[in-house]
């Protein structure tokens, strides 16, 4: 036992025989944040449309009316802002960092928004980028919060590993493919929340099929969907697809994300409500 020990283990790095608890990873948020549920947003590699669910969960949640923020953990390709046509370096308070604010209301914080110019690369090493996410979350006043989405960097390394272990996840979305989906990436992805132990709330196959705007028929472009059976395979039953849908990503150039129509992802949304 270390002289100076105060016998709370959970604020304690030293590993004595009088350790009763492991000690926490967790890192604490913002005295001024209330946030009731953090989800989040991951695939098992980059390009899959991670940011454009995580932006749709978000829009949904916050059509329900529901507080809703996203925490772009992806720090070394952030795509948030541009999907919400957010520009300008957020400013502090004696708070903290205030964070950005959509046309609808949505809070957002990502590394774009506190660099000087967004085409500046981030060129920073592993746990500096780490270090950033964790600022992120006790640094910036999210004040009342519902449902926090975090946009996590594809994939399961060094930067995804410390974020599940200094933020409270509730739940994490798998997005992924058709192609995507019966490769073994998935099954890591999968295989990474069971060893956290954090429950996976859902599957999103995105680009899962185009409707042709002529005949009005669902193509399978990348054939057809196992998604139900994949998942079952890991023992997931709440799935839900996405079409290739061009005015989507026009939305994202235009800055109009927020006003897209459909409810695409409405079942995942009652999901987190519970219901
Ligand atoms: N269903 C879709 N229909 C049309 N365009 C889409 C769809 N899904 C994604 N896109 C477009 O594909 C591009 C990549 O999507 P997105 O940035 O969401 O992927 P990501 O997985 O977050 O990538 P990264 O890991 O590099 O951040 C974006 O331009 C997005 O607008």
């Amino acid at each position: 036992m270390s002289e100076n020990c105060n016998h709370d283990c959970s604020s304690c790095g030293t590993t004595c025989g009088e350790r009763k608890e492991s000690q926490s990873l967790r890192v604490p948020a913002n005295p001024n944040s209330h946030i009731k549920k953090v989800i989040a947003v991951m695939s098992g590699k980059g390009g899959v449309g991670k940011s454009l669910v995580t932006s749709m969960m978000a829009v949904t949640m916050q059509r329900r009316g529901y507080k809703t923020a996203i925490l772009d953990a992806d720090i070394t390709g952030p795509s948030i802002p541009k999907v919400f046509h957010l520009q300008g370096k957020v400013s502090g308070t004696d708070l903290g960092i205030t964070p950005a604010t959509t046309k609808s209301g949505i809070k957002i914080i990502s590394t774009n928004l506190i660099l000087d110019n967004e085409t500046d690369p981030v060129v920073w090493r592993g746990p500096i980028l780490g270090g950033v996410v964790k600022q992120f979350w006790s640094d910036v006043n999210w004040g009342e919060v519902d449902y926090m989405f975090v946009d996590m960097p594809p994939g399961t390394g060094d930067v995804p590993l410390t974020v599940y272990q200094s933020l409270p996840i509730d739940g994490i979305i798998v997005v992924t493919t058709p192609q995507e989906l019966v490769s073994m990436i998935v099954e890591k992805a999968v295989n990474m929340a069971g060893l956290l132990s954090i429950p996976i709330l859902g599957i999103v196959e995105n680009m899962s099929y185009f409707v042709c705007p002529n005949c009005k028929e669902k193509h399978h472009i990348f054939g057809q969907s196992k998604l139900k059976e994949e998942a079952e395979r890991y023992g997931i039953t709440n799935t839900a697809t996405l079409p290739i849908e061009p005015s989507l990503a026009q939305r994202c150039d235009a800055g109009t994300f927020e006003d897209f129509e459909g409810d695409f992802l409405n079942s995942l949304g009652s999901i987190l409500e519970g219901k």
